[in-house]
């Protein structure tokens, strides 16, 4: 990894942490509970090691994102409305990117108190069900292919010209797009979450990436990831045995071995394909890259330097 990121900075978890200069005042219980709901296992150590001075990082660059339009519409002799701030957030199926992107939202909320924060998850961009078996690409779940793009960059293109928009959703329990939207109420800060968010429409003139304002990358090695995957199945799996309805629920029936066999093999032959031929052939497309442990705990950040 390290020779193919020459344009980044490597910067550890302890000089990382020292960079801030502790200018938001310290979590309050309550704000501690709002985390800890989010994932009861997340680090609270990495709260204020690592996403603290990360939201202070966000901070400049909204700020500078602010200035630079006000400058362009002095240059362009007209008045510019303040454009919604956009983040995307990427990496593998199952590295922790909802995760990321739910404390960040809370984070960014806290920070920007008069700011509305809105969070999408680009699964919602998936064609239904029907749509992927009608052409014979079920089993490509996830790749380039799966994904209704030239939507995704409308929706875009509409949240930066500061519309309210609805959008498909996505449920794991269905494995399917449900039939209700969600209204995205032209939000101040938006962040986007998913495997795709640094790859290109169909006809390629567009990238996700010319939305982004800022940009993380989650990384981990693989073998942690399919540890992470597996442990994720498992739980899907214990939540779906009282209700028939749930995707994961035929599986409940069987033998541990055997849906242990059937995670690995999807994990083998569908996400980890296409975390190597397609999503982490994006990552230096992040400004910022966070490499987690095997814990969970974040280890290394690289910021790009050009
Ligand atoms: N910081 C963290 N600490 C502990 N567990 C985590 C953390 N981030 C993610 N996880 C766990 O890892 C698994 C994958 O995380 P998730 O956020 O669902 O990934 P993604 O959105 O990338 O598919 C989940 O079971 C989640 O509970
Ligand atoms: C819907 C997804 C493509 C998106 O992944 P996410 O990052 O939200 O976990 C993925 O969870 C998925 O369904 N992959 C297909 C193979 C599988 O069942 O894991």
């Amino acid at each position: 990894m390290e020779t193919e990121l020459i344009n980044y900075e490597k910067i550890t978890r302890r000089i990382w942490q020292n960079l801030y200069k502790k200018s938001l005042p310290a979590l309050t219980e309550k704000e501690l509970d709002n985390i800890k709901s989010i994932n009861d296992e997340i680090s609270l150590q990495d709260v204020n090691d690592v996403y603290l001075p990360l939201v202070q990082l966000i901070r400049i660059y909204k700020k500078t994102m602010r200035d630079l339009n006000f400058s362009k519409g002095l240059f362009l002799q007209k008045i510019t409305e303040n454009q919604p701030f956009i983040i995307g957030i990427s990496g593998s199926v199952a590295v922790g990117k909802s995760t990321t992107a739910r404390l960040l939202q809370l984070l960014l909320s806290r920070t920007f108190k008069t700011s509305t924060v809105a969070l999408v998850t680009t699964d919602g961009f998936l064609y239904p069900k029907e749509t992927l078996s009608e052409r014979g690409i079920l089993d490509r779940k996830g790749f380039p292919e799966s994904y209704d793009m030239e939507s995704l960059i409308s929706f875009l293109l509409a949240i930066k010209s500061g519309k309210d928009v609805s959008i498909p959703v996505y449920s794991h329990e269905t494995y399917d797009i449900l039939p209700e939207k969600e209204l995205v109420n032209a939000p101040d800060i938006l962040i986007v979450e998913g495997i795709n968010v640094f790859q290109s429409g169909a006809n390629k003139q567009l990238y996700i990436n010319d939305f982004f304002d800022f940009s993380i990358y989650v990384d981990a090695k693989e073998q942690n990831i399919e540890r992470w995957y597996l442990e994720r199945f498992k739980t899907f799996l214990d939540l779906a045995k009282q209700n028939p309805s749930n995707y994961y629920h035929q599986f409940t029936s069987l033998p541990a071995d055997e849906t242990l066999k059937i995670a690995r093999d999807t994990w083998k032959k569908v996400n980890l394909v296409n975390l190597r031929d397609y999503i982490e052939p994006t990552r230096s497309r992040a400004e910022v890259i966070l490499h987690k442990d095997k814990t969970h705990k974040i280890d290394k950040i690289y910021l790009k330097k050009y």
